[in-house]
């Protein structure tokens, strides 16, 4: 815990800087060109503050900025594009588009009758973003790959990269319909942390969420981009940054079984909420060779189509989503209840017995 603290108490990045014109680099090129044609009336002044960011000293107040990608999903600003996109690069049409809805801001909304039982989506292999994506700064990736960094900080590092490219880069249409700011516990200060789940074990795997973002971007920093400043500048590879790209990854990557377990965002399958009714699961469907989910109920024109994040409890899908159910919907929902048993208590093997009888262990 002390640990914890200690860490989120640091100052971790210096303002931005005023060079955002003077840098020569492919990368800031077209970062604010790029930048320019998604933010036609972002000033510089006013992009300099959404990327300008810091972390209090103050263990209660976290100033967090936006990102300057990505949008609000309160809004369906940019969803039409990602459909044109997703449709032009091998999509095959859909019986389900992107719309507002009651829970979860924007979801798939069955546009014809839907049986049960139906497979959906069938989204290509193409249109997924892995590990061996191909990057827009393809000495960036050589670099990463040559310090042979594991997946979940690769990706973290790359959707940025590619972010910074705007719509240069081939996931242009996908990152500027990804949300802004992610519902993530990640932006939840340390007060918040402790006021409102108080009492919970998810606090704590909170604290060590937290912790561990805010350790693999130092790590990343000391050991890759400091070495590398041009490829990885810290106006774009800092703090702010991986807090939203790790956001995204925790609520929209998916492992697919059928793929050997492989990570991988994909777009369009990433626009389905969570059901706690549901039974189905997106996984890699070798025969049609793309992502589906097979129904297991039938929708009408208008409803809500839903997929299962998994058996979570709430406190899970908290964790990794930043969503709870509503209360009493959730037939995985559990509480943890730590138990210690001590060596010297006189009936410690008949209680160790009754343990393990029930699944549980001491
Ligand atoms: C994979 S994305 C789904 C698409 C997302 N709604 C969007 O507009 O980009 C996962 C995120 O959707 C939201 N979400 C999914 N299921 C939900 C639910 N049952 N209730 C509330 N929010 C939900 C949460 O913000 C979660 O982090």
């Amino acid at each position: 815990m002390a640990e914890a603290s200690r860490i989120l108490q640091t100052t971790l990045f210096p303002a931005f800087s005023l060079h955002l014109h003077q840098h020569k680099t492919r990368y800031f090129h077209s970062h604010s060109q790029s930048h320019s044609q998604t933010y036609p009336s972002l000033s510089l002044k006013k992009l300099r503050s959404v990327v300008q960011c810091s972390v209090s000293t103050s263990e209660t107040k976290t100033q967090i900025q936006e990102v300057p990608w990505g949008c609000d999903i309160d809004s369906l600003e940019n969803a039409e594009a990602l459909q044109k996109w997703l449709s032009d690069s091998g999509l095959p049409p859909q019986k389900m588009a992107i719309d507002k809805v009651d829970v979860g801001e924007r979801g798939l909304v069955a546009l014809k009758n839907i049986r049960k039982g139906e497979k959906l989506l069938f989204v290509p292999p193409s249109l997924f973003i892995t590990a061996d994506s191909e990057w827009s700064s393809p000495e960036a990736g050589k670099v990463l790959r040559q310090y042979s960094v594991p997946d979940w900080p690769l990706l973290a590092t790359y959707l940025i990269s590619e972010a910074s490219f705007g719509n240069s880069s081939r996931w242009g249409n996908y990152i500027s319909a990804l949300p802004r700011q992610p519902y993530s516990l990640l932006y939840w200060t340390r007060a918040e942390l402790d006021r409102y789940l108080e009492a919970s074990q998810i606090r704590q795997r909170a604290i060590e969420r937290v912790t561990n973002v805010i350790g693999t971007y130092n790590d990343l920093r000391l050991r890759i981009f400091s070495k590398y400043p041009d490829l990885f500048p810290e106006e774009v590879f800092n703090m702010e940054t991986f807090r939203w790209s790790f956001g995204i990854l925790f609520s929209r990557l998916v492992r697919l079984p059928s793929m050997d377990e492989k990570v991988a965002l994909v777009p369009w399958a990433d626009m389905l909420n969570h059901s706690c009714e549901v039974e189905t699961f997106l996984d890699y469907d070798k025969s049609s060779q793309g992502v589906v989910f097979t129904t297991d109920r039938a929708y009408q024109p208008g409803e809500q189509v839903f997929i299962s994040y998994g058996r979570k409890s709430n406190g899970e899908l908290l964790l990794s989503y930043g969503f709870v159910p509503k209360e009493g919907t959730n037939p995985s929902d559990s509480a943890e209840l730590p138990l210690s048993l001590k060596k010297s208590d006189k009936c410690y093997k008949e209680k160790l017995e009754a343990l393990r009888k029930h699944g549980l262990s001491a």
